[in-house]
């Protein structure tokens, strides 16, 4: 019997829930979800100011301009005025100095010219409250600024920074150990022996996971010998949030790693086959005095990759807080056919993506379609969402999960302001050769 992935999905992630609070310096605090709600201490801008270099003036003393106004004195951002502006008078101000007592506006300096010593000549009419910054119109003291929940990013961090926080309590950032089972993974960098293969899962699992920001421990290989993969998972689940393990979850006769975790978890593992391709086989168990989450990916390269994607990334980001926890899922259109067999499965086709000049998502197969066939994976910027059936024809709508969204090609800013994209045009980057 083949589980829904919705089914599967629900299993992992309804049982799950943040990890505690800490408090972090804001410079190691971003991507980070807030713990507890902010709250402006005071207004920003604190004192109002000049948004120009200028003249601060009243403006009822510009009305019928050109004007002739006294220059009393000079404020400079970070000073004190020390001269109110008076009838008929300006103070020379630059752009964040304080507004002097009296003044109500800002003359920019290019509508300004010099009329004798100490005089200045306004060329034109200055509306009251013309480029002046008021105390609050950033933020109110008293105003809530960032909820729990939220997700700090940089400019978060500069609001934080605005009003003197140094300190933020934000939900922890999980601890993942990464491990591969099988006695064919060969760490030798020699020719390899005949049945033996290299490790990619670990690297490439601790990689995603860096990359998606979340804190790793790599635990190497675990040889098929029960005792030390059992010591080794105890340890490792007292030290980790999370543990992810591949290889070694589906019905092959070597059923170490299913045996220990089925002992180590005292028989909560939960081994599913779910209806996708790739990725049917996985384990997912609570470990350990902290019950912390384990996840058994199958074995094949592409399979732990898309496994990931669907259970793991989504199950971490709530651990860590997030309210989001699934990639962005675009409307794509199919430029070739992807063909599939009709098996009870959704298939997640490994799929290059680029947005096109009227802004749809142009989609192709990135190639082999097999899970052995990790290439295809490297080449994908998404997973196409196949139902169950014979595929889809060129030219059909297909959902897609994006899972490398950075340099999706497309239209750049600079086509997008109306002018040809020079900085793209060409070879389109990669090395100077
Ligand atoms: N009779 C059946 N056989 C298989 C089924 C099935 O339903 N019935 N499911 C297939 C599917 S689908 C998958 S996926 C795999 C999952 O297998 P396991 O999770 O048990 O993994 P292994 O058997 O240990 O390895 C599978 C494959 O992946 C290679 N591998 C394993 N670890 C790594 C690693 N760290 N780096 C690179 N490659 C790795 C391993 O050598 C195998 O080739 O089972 C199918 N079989
Ligand atoms: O599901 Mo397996 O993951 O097809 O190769």
């Amino acid at each position: 019997m083949l589980l829904p992935l919705a089914e599967a999905r629900e299993r992992v992630l309804g049982s799950l829930e943040p990890l505690s609070t800490e408090r972090l310096p804001l410079a190691d605090a971003r991507g980070r979800v807030l713990g507890a709600e902010v709250v402006a201490p005071g207004d920003v801008p604190s004192f109002p100011n000049s948004a120009m270099d200028g003249y601060a003036l009243r403006a009822e003393d510009t009305i019928g301009a050109p004007v002739v106004l006294e220059v009393l004195g000079t404020v400079l951002a970070g000073q004190a005025p020390n001269v109110p502006v008076t009838p008929g008078g300006a103070v020379r101000i630059m752009t964040g100095a304080p507004l002097p007592a009296g003044a109500d506006a800002v003359c920019m300096v290019e509508l300004t010219e010099p009329a004798g010593p100490d005089r200045v000549r306004i060329a034109r009419a200055v509306p009251p409250g013309e480029h002046v910054r008021w105390p609050g119109d950033d933020l109110r003291a008293g105003q809530v600024v960032l909820r729990a929940g939220e997700v700090l990013n940089p400019a978060s961090l500069g609001v934080l920074a605005s009003i003197g926080v140094r300190e933020v309590e934000v939900v922890r950032r999980p601890l993942v150990g990464v491990w591969s089972t099988g006695d064919e993974l060969s760490e030798d960098p020699g020719p390899l022996a005949v049945g033996r293969i290299r490790d990619s899962n670990r690297p490439a699992l601790l990689a995603r996971l860096a990359a998606d920001d979340f804190a790793t421990l790599d635990l190497g290989i675990l040889r098929d010998d029960e005792a030390v993969v059992a010591r080794a998972l105890r340890e490792a689940a007292e030290r980790c949030d999370a543990l992810v393990t591949s290889g070694g979850v589906s019905v092959g006769d070597r059923d170490v790693v299913r045996l220990v975790l089925d002992e180590v978890s005292g028989g909560e593992m939960a081994w599913m086959q779910v209806a996708i391709k790739p990725a049917k086989p996985f384990g997912f168990g609570r470990l350990g005095s902290r019950r912390i989450p384990l996840f058994g990916l199958p074995g094949n390269p592409v399979s732990s990759l898309v496994s990931y994607e669907l259970f793991v990334r989504p199950a971490l980001r709530r651990l860590a807080g997030h309210a989001r926890v699934d990639r962005p899922v675009l409307a794509g259109v199919t430029e070739e056919p992807l063909p599939r067999r009709p098996d009870g499965k959704v298939h997640f086709l490994r799929v290059t993506c680029r947005i096109r000049a009227d802004g749809t998502l142009g989609v192709r197969s990135a190639g082999g379609q097999a899970s052995h066939q990790l290439h295809g994976m490297a080449a994908a910027q998404g997973l196409a969402v196949v139902p169950d059936g014979t595929g889809l024809p060129a030219g059909a709508p297909v959902s897609v999960l994006l899972v490398e969204a950075d340099d999706l090609p497309g239209p750049g800013l600079t086509e997008s302001l109306g002018v040809p994209d020079l900085a793209s045009a060409g070879s389109g980057g990669g090395p100077r050769r």
